[in-house]
């Protein structure tokens, strides 16, 4: 390979890989994916992948826990923080088409470690984003059964159930899922557009039909006074924020709001998905930008219709943890509505997760196409020709972790790890207009710098109203990725070897 498109290769945890030099990796044959997607496929497929348990399920929670009727202005904040992230993102998907998302930008901008960061945070993301869908899905099943009066142990109800421990019906769909994915069945795009339109019009069933089942008193007061959780003092489970400048832990109130914010936020994940389809894109200049914004801004608009008219239907206090949307019409005395919504939602949390265990397998490739982690993660299977291994690995954890854990805690890991990557993606919008003005930036952000940082501000902000305990959890996570980096990776790497062979 030649060394004239690497000016900046250097042996250091910051060498980066040329934007040239990424685009080249793609082109080579046996890494080559199709370009067949357009900007109307990438945002039914970003509706696809966002419309999920944030909506379906957290919604309740937080309602319940942290905000009241307020929800929707928390789903507002959520919205404004990934909109300032968004016009990052749309910047680096049309700046650098390549697959691996805010790890191949960061790879292309700041350089190798933060890349290797990143991409260990996306696994996180990926896998146990996968682990809250799967135990969102288990809840509409279970509501699903009930109305045929079917019900299964409480034991065997998951963590989030009083008496439960092990949510076998998380469990068993990750399995399923994982096999699917060994064998390589692959949604089909008409599968994918029929799961979406049903997801969109359960949603807007409830929006609707909900409509007519408002009571005004519902909503008073619309921002409850905020109250000291039982236990008092300060703890771990409280945001970050209220422990490090020693406030009195409280629920509800204005704080409250920024806390159930930084919970919803994960309903909004997955616009950022949507960049990792670059490679795959017609025109990505173009049509990545309104992929990304455009489902971004439909999600939105829905997001607080469903929870102004969920918190109109029934008290705050009285919604459902597991299923609220469809226990919201059981409670109006209306078991049929329930029912479709139950089923929408279990037909379409099961593609979302589908599309993180996959998207996970996506990072994987880039990495280890990289040499960032072994070979051994991208052999692919002899006679399914897919890579088996790391999905069955991480399939078989993902399944026992979704299996045990609550999904509040679940979340707001995804939801710190997310916030992260907006973080350093911010970052590299900046750096790369400063390295790289000459690049063709099909759509630019606007206002650099002020944008990126007004984003990173954000983004922070919602991480400090993240409870101590996620942070420390997010930090565990990150040191082992640094240790398996310096053992690892840093040998391993193809930019590093190549950056070797070039001086001798
Ligand atoms: N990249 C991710 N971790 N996505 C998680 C899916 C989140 C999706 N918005 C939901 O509400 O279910």
């Amino acid at each position: 390979m030649s060394t004239d498109q690497q000016p900046r290769a250097n042996n250091g945890v910051f060498r980066t890989k040329t934007v040239e030099q990424s685009i080249r990796d793609t082109e080579e044959p046996e890494h080559a994916l199709r370009k067949s997607l357009s900007a109307w496929d990438l945002t039914v497929f970003g509706v696809g992948v966002i419309i999920g348990t944030g909506i379906f399920v957290l919604t309740g929670k937080v309602a319940k826990e942290n905000a009241g009727p307020a929800t929707a202005l928390a789903f507002v904040a959520a919205g404004i923080v990934c909109a300032l992230a968004a016009l990052c993102y749309a910047e680096f998907a049309s700046t650098v088409p390549v697959a691996g998302s805010a790890y191949t930008f960061a790879y292309a901008s700041i350089g190798e470690l933060p890349a290797w960061i990143i991409g260990w945070d996306l696994v996180l993301e990926f896998a146990l984003g996968t682990a809250v869908v799967a135990v969102g899905w288990s809840g509409y099943v279970r509501s699903l059964m009930d109305n045929i009066d079917w019900h299964l142990p409480a034991s065997l109800q998951g963590p989030d159930v009083a008496g439960g421990t092990f949510d076998i019906l998380a469990f068993v769909l990750v399995l399923v899922l994982t096999v699917v994915l060994v064998l390589g069945m692959k949604l089909s795009a008409r599968i994918t557009a029929l799961v979406v339109a049903i997801k969109v019009t359960v949603v807007m069933i409830v929006i609707v039909a909900g409509l007519f089942f408002i009571v005004g008193d519902n909503y008073k007061p619309f921002i409850p006074p905020a109250v000291t959780p039982e236990g008092g003092g300060s703890n771990w489970d409280s945001p970050l924020v209220q422990l490090i400048f020693g406030y009195e832990p409280t629920n509800f109130g204005v704080m409250g709001i920024f806390t159930a914010a930084s919970v919803v936020f994960f309903a909004f994940i997955g616009f950022d998905v949507v960049a990792t389809a670059a490679e795959e894109t017609k025109l990505p200049q173009r049509d990545m930008p309104r992929g990304i914004l455009g489902s971004l801004l439909i999600c939105t608009v829905l997001y607080v219709a469903v929870a102004l008219v969920v918190t109109g239907m029934q008290h705050y206090t009285e919604l459902s943890v597991s299923a609220p949307l469809a226990d919201a019409f059981k409670a109006a005395g209306h078991p049929f509505y329930a029912g479709v919504i139950s089923f929408g939602a279990a037909v379409g949390l099961t593609t979302v997760c589908l599309i993180l265990l996959l998207g996970q397998t996506r990072v994987f490739f880039a990495m280890s196409r990289d040499g960032l982690l072994p070979r051994f993660f991208s052999k692919t299977h002899p006679r399914f020709r897919t890579p088996y291994r790391p999905t069955i690995l991480l399939g078989v954890i993902i399944a026992i972790v979704a299996g045990f854990t609550s999904i509040n805690e679940l979340a707001t890991l995804v939801n710190i790890g997310t916030l992260f990557a907006f973080v350093v993606v911010a970052v590299g919008v900046m750096v790369l207009r400063r390295t790289r003005p000459d690049l063709p930036r099909a759509f630019r952000t606007p206002w650099v710098p002020v944008l990126p940082i007004l984003s990173i501000a954000a983004s922070v902000w919602l991480m400090l109203n993240l409870p101590g305990e996620t942070w420390f959890r997010f930090a565990v996570w990150m040191v082992i990725g640094i240790v398996v980096y310096f053992l690892y990776g840093r040998g391993h790497s193809r930019l590093g070897r190549e950056g070797q062979a070039a001086k001798y």
